[in-house]
């Protein structure tokens, strides 16, 4: 079971719903976590369950963070608006960096979010499961 974060903010949240309904059978089996806002639409409408962090303007991206920094997060969708200013933009840069660090996979558009889920789906991630291995905090 891998843990995955997905993220989307407000212009990108119906692109991220949609994703989600599509992948809803590849996403299901897996640990997944949301900013506030975005864990609350996917939840409304899929039959996913999402742990919500905090939205992102408040924290959210840096909960995330804190998880990736402590290598336990396998997989993020990030569906970033490319058009609009956020005013928590030190927060998003610092969660990429963090993915970048890690060696984290992450997905800023939904092209490539497809892609990650594909390959998620057909076991790529599956040496992931070393790492939780050895992180006795993650579940299993
Ligand atoms: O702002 C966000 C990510 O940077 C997303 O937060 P919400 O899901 O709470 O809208």
């Amino acid at each position: 079971m891998m843990q995955i974060a997905l993220i989307a903010h407000d212009r990108k949240k119906d692109e991220m719903v949609n994703f989600a309904i599509a992948y809803e059978h590849v996403l299901k089996p897996h640990k997944l976590y949301a900013t506030g806002t975005t864990g609350t639409r996917i939840m409304e409408n899929t039959s996913l369950q999402v742990h919500r962090f905090m939205s992102g303007p408040l924290g959210g991206d840096q909960q995330i963070g804190a998880l990736v920094a402590q290598n336990e997060m396998d997989l993020i969708i990030f569906l970033r608006d490319p058009l609009m200013a956020q005013p928590h933009e030190p927060d998003i840069i610092a969660l990429l960096r963090l993915c970048d660090v890690q060696g984290i996979p992450v997905a800023t558009n939904v092209a490539t979010a497809e892609l990650l889920v594909k390959s998620l789906e057909r076991g790529d991630f599956a040496w992931r499961e070393l790492v939780h291995k050895y992180k006795p905090g993650i579940e299993e």
